[in-house]
């Protein structure tokens, strides 16, 4: 419970509050833990220490395996380097400090010596292997952690995007790929060192047995301070992740063309300065908080390290004064005690590092596992060639928590293909949900759609999607020239002008395309330098192209004449009408029911239910909620237009 609230850090901003509704503190449950990777123990960490490694190592082969075997050869060779010259020195000083004649003494430690001219050489010339190949190695791995990163998360099921649990691992992982990178050069160094304590710990050994302990007491506190600081660094992360990224969101707020009209004109700019200065206190308070604690530890630690410094050297002293080692190995000793003891702290500080780093490579591998289970599923039933109707069978469906109130209840229905199709309801009343279920974006919680006997669950879900065209509502406005927000419609296959022409053409976008001014390859981005912005009406244009270049078999058109003037939006119809007439399936929503008035059939829904079916003309004479919404808006219509003026 307490490092629960340590972590929590301030009190709830009131910005928090306002802008987000409440703490955007992730809670650190020790339960979401469960594979204990917030256990910095030193013992836990050294355990941990191989596999660490080996994830590493994996990682740089998959990059670059010529880069990765250099790395591992240069620093096993540096550590080695350094085993030899610690002997050497040993051997120097023997002979240096024994025998009579200082000429004589010099000549006996000169092969000593040389070796230690030439270890100091090789290790050099290794470090500039290793130096270099690190650099060709690190940003490749941070490359390929990246896009495996990518490939996994946009490969998942549209309701693992959406869930609130699976977008935290979303945010946190994304900086895995960068620790990956770190990972590579705190590997080496702590497969450096750990080679060059060896060969101190040998020699220390070797000269008295006393001695390995005393260095070991020696960095314990460095260690433990070090671990403590990093576990709260890491559990901080956690738990201020996203409100991180509210405080990222709020600045980018304040300088993205779409917000600048409405901050500008609304005077939204102060406000949001207001919250920004506000939640970056509350994270700066959280710093404060870590510094404050890490000083604490720091001092401590450095308290213990001291007193194990002078009970180091004074066990060495009274060893010197009760004749239990000669001077030449108390020289040594000292010499090893200072390497032993700089590279054990070294080691403690890079494992400390690497282990930081490998939490957040957790995280990362944590996601593209689950991203794996949540995976659109590969494979599947093929779907009948050329199936005449897709049946809704009992469908219900509900959006995660907010399983008490269905977006589509019991919901059976006919859709005949090669037909115009009309949803019709009032807001909210499941239009848009029933046709993310037709395009494969969800599974029904309850019942069956059927591509004729073909159970859409059981169906190979790429193929689906390769027979679905679709405009949604928020249809992606692509920060891209219009030629790709066209081409992106079907962007597997190649880019034809003859393609683009057509689907222009038939989505009436010919003088949207003619009015830019680089046409097709003007960049439709206003915070580019030439890009160009288009009306919204111009966008459904586009919109509606790349679902035409798509060539699905199966055209889904949320509100496709939303944002369209009257005549555009006649036109826009017409072309939607001479789409169904050459076979192809139209499945339409639309609030606009005179223009419902061409359809086949009208699905009317309520509340997430199906009331109604059947084709206008029944609806109409039925006199139903089609009637009445119909009466509606005829009746706006309805009023004398003024006869003109005699002049
Ligand atoms: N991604 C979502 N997550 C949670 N609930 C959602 C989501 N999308 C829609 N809903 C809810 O599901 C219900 C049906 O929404 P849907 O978008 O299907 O309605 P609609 O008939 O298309 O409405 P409109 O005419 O306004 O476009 C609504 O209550 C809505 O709040």
């Amino acid at each position: 419970m307490r490092k629960k609230r340590e972590a929590g850090g301030p009190e709830v901003s009131e910005s928090e509050r306002l802008l987000f509704g409440g703490p955007l503190r992730y809670d650190m449950g020790w339960n979401e833990h469960a594979d204990a990777f917030l256990e910095l123990s030193f013992r836990a960490m050294t355990v941990r220490l191989p596999g660490m490694l080996a994830s590493s190592l994996r990682l740089a082969r998959q990059a670059d395996p010529r880069a990765a075997r250099i790395v591992l050869a240069a620093e096993v060779g540096r550590g080695a380097a350094q085993a030899v010259s610690l002997l050497a020195v040993n051997s120097a000083l023997g002979k240096l400090l024994a025998g009579p004649d200082i000429a004589q003494r010099l000549r006996a430690a000169a092969p000593a010596l040389v070796v230690m001219a030439a270890v100091m050489l090789v290790a050099a010339l290794l470090r500039a292997a290793s130096t270099y190949a690190t650099g060709r190695l690190e940003p490749k791995v941070e490359r390929v952690a990246t896009e495996l990163y990518l490939e996994r998360a946009a490969n998942v099921e549209l309701a693992a995007i959406e869930d609130h649990a699976f977008h935290k691992l979303l945010d946190t992982a994304q900086y895995g790929a960068r620790s990956a990178r770190s990972m590579i050069s705190y590997g080496a160094r702590v497969i450096n060192a750990v080679i060059s304590l060896i060969a101190a710990a040998g020699v220390l050994t070797v000269l008295h047995p006393a001695l390995l302990p005393l260095l070991v007491t020696m960095t314990l506190p460095s260690a433990w301070g070090a671990l403590t600081n990093a576990r709260r660094r890491y559990e901080s992360f956690h738990t201020w992740v996203q409100h991180a990224r509210a405080g990222h969101l709020i600045g980018n707020l304040l300088t993205e063309p779409a917000a600048a009209p409405e901050i500008r004109v609304h005077g939204v700019g102060p406000f949001l300065l207001r919250h920004f200065r506000s939640m970056s206190e509350t994270a700066e308070a959280e710093q404060a908080r870590l510094s404050r604690l890490a000083a604490r530890t720091g001092l401590i630690a450095a308290a213990w390290t001291g007193l194990a410094t002078v009970a180091t050297y004074a066990t060495l002293g009274a060893l010197l004064l009760g004749g239990a080692m000669a001077l030449s190995v108390a020289g040594t000793a000292v010499i090893a005690i200072r390497t032993g003891s700089t590279s054990l702290d070294t080691l403690v500080l890079e494992i400390n590092e690497l282990h930081e780093e490998a939490l957040f490579v957790g995280d990362l591998q944590r996601l593209y596992t689950e991203a794996a289970e949540r995976a659109i599923p590969s494979g599947g039933l093929p779907l009948p060639e050329d199936p005449r109707e897709i049946r809704f069978e009992n469908v219900t469906f509900s959006y995660p928590g907010d399983a008490a109130r269905p977006a589509l209840d019991d919901v059976s229905l006919t859709l005949p293909l090669g037909r115009i199709i009309a949803l019709v309801g009032e807001n909210g009343s499941g239009k848009t949900t029933l046709v993310k279920l037709l395009a494969g974006l969800y599974t029904p919680a309850r019942g069956r759609i059927l591509w004729d006997g073909v159970d859409a669950a059981s169906a190979d879900r790429r193929l689906l999607a390769e027979r679905v065209a679709m405009v949604a509502q928020d249809f992606k406005r692509w920060p891209f020239t219009a030629r790709v927000n066209v081409a992106v419609g079907r962007s597997s296959a190649p880019l034809t002008e003859e393609r683009l022409a057509a689907s222009i053409a038939e989505a009436g976008a010919e003088e949207v395309v003619a009015d830019l001014p680089r046409g097709l390859d003007t960049l439709l981005a206003r915070n580019f330098s030439g890009g160009h912005e288009l009306s919204g009406g111009q966008w459904q244009r586009l919109g509606i192209a790349r679902a035409a270049y798509r060539r699905g078999r199966i055209l889904i058109v949320d509100e496709p004449t939303a944002a369209l003037d009257a005549r555009a939006e006649l036109e826009v119809f017409d072309k939607i009408r001479a789409l169904a007439g050459s076979g192809q399936t139209v499945v339409l929503i639309t609030h606009r029911l005179a223009s419902v008035r061409h359809a086949d059939l009208v699905h009317v829904l309520e509340h997430g239910r199906l009331v109604e079916s059947g084709t206008p003309e029944e609806l109409l004479a039925r006199g139903g909620v089609y009637a009445e919404l119909y009466a509606l808006q005829a009746e706006q219509f309805t009023a004398r237009v003024p006869a003109p003026k005699p002049a």
